[in-house]
């Protein structure tokens, strides 16, 4: 079979936060269609997003079509005692990257998340539905949303939840941890969402970055992982298939508990559920089972290990 060769043509893609979850997700992606896009990825250390001298500076010496934003301060509980950086991360540069993008006639896909609602709505979210976050890094994120949407109504902004992938800490490589060293875990069970595997996200964004122009309507879209569950029912899945590929020895006994009898700095929506219907009808049939993903980690895992 002949390699597939690069495609001078193929939209340039920039990527910030290149190191994170999605950032690293999308280098595996682009390392396997190196035919569909010329990539370049930043890590923080290359670009800090919010430094605006270093963002202008690098997008006049390395023009490109699409910037994808995987750049972001995460640390959901971490964010209530350090708000000057969850906000200049989650709030403020993203509208400065919107500027910079909409000035150059740049693509931005932006990456927002469910804890933008507060969780009270009996059916999963859809892209109109009121925003009222319960917490810090919810703030952050949703004022990051209206500042690149103010700067740049053609950008798009991909909201998601649960994400996981084999980098970084995740509620997966916690429970496979904590797996290996207790006989008894306490997981909530009153929060339900869909857990998301990078890899899946990657791929709608890089999709969305290969669109044609036209017609490709900016503004906010959902995509989280199916089917839905609690982070208990999660918390199972992950345990027997790590389980069955020897990563834990013997299962533990998983106590469902409710999120009052886990008391955290920030609290969570109980319902993180994404209704991801504009999207669908955007770029066609979405591939968004967890149970695949969560597969690929745990065999990585293995992998590693063995
Ligand atoms: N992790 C999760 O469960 C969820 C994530 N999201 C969103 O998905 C997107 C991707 O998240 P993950 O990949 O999980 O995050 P991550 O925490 O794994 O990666 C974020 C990356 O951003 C980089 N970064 C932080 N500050 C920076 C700065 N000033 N300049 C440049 N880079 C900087 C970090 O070094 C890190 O590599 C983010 O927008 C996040 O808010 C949304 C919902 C849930």
């Amino acid at each position: 079979m002949t390699p597939p060769t690069r495609r001078d043509d193929g939209p340039r893609i920039l990527v910030t936060g290149a190191d994170g979850q999605l950032g690293r997700s999308l280098r595996v992606l682009a390392a396997r269609h190196p035919d569909a896009a010329r990539y370049a990825f930043l890590t923080r250390s290359q670009l800090d997003i919010t430094q605006a001298d270093a963002v202008h500076a690098w997008l006049d010496a390395h023009p490109a079509d699409c910037l994808i934003n995987a750049a972001a301060y995460t640390a959901v509980d971490r964010a209530a005692a350090e708000p000057e950086p969850s906000r200049a991360i989650n709030a403020d540069a993203p509208g400065l990257l919107a500027r910079a993008c909409a000035a150059r006639g740049i693509r931005l896909l932006h990456v927002s998340t469910d804890y933008v609602f507060d969780g009270r709505l009996d059916r999963p979210y859809r892209e109109s539905d009121p925003t009222a976050p319960l917490n810090t890094y919810g703030r952050g994120k949703l004022a990051g949303e209206q500042a690149v949407l103010a700067a740049d109504p053609h950008a798009l902004i991909v909201r998601t939840g649960w994400v996981f992938s084999a980098w970084g800490g995740n509620f997966v490589r916690t429970m496979v941890r904590l797996g290996t060293e207790r006989d008894t875990l306490r997981v909530i069970d009153d929060q339900i969402g869909g857990p998301t595997w990078a890899g899946h996200l990657a791929r709608v964004l890089h999709t969305l970055a290969l669109q044609p122009a036209d017609p490709l309507p900016g503004g906010l879209y959902h995509f989280g992982g199916r089917p839905w569950t609690s982070w208990h029912g999660f918390a199972l899945e992950i345990l027997s298939r790590a389980h069955a590929r020897g990563l834990i020895a013997r299962l533990p006994r998983v106590e469902a508990i409710t999120s009052a009898d886990w008391p955290s700095p920030e609290p969570r929506p109980a319902n993180g559920r994404l209704d991801c219907a504009r999207l669908e009808a955007l770029i066609g049939p979405l591939e968004c089972d967890w149970r695949v993903g969560l597969d690929r980690v745990l065999d990585a895992w293995k992998t590693e290990g063995s």
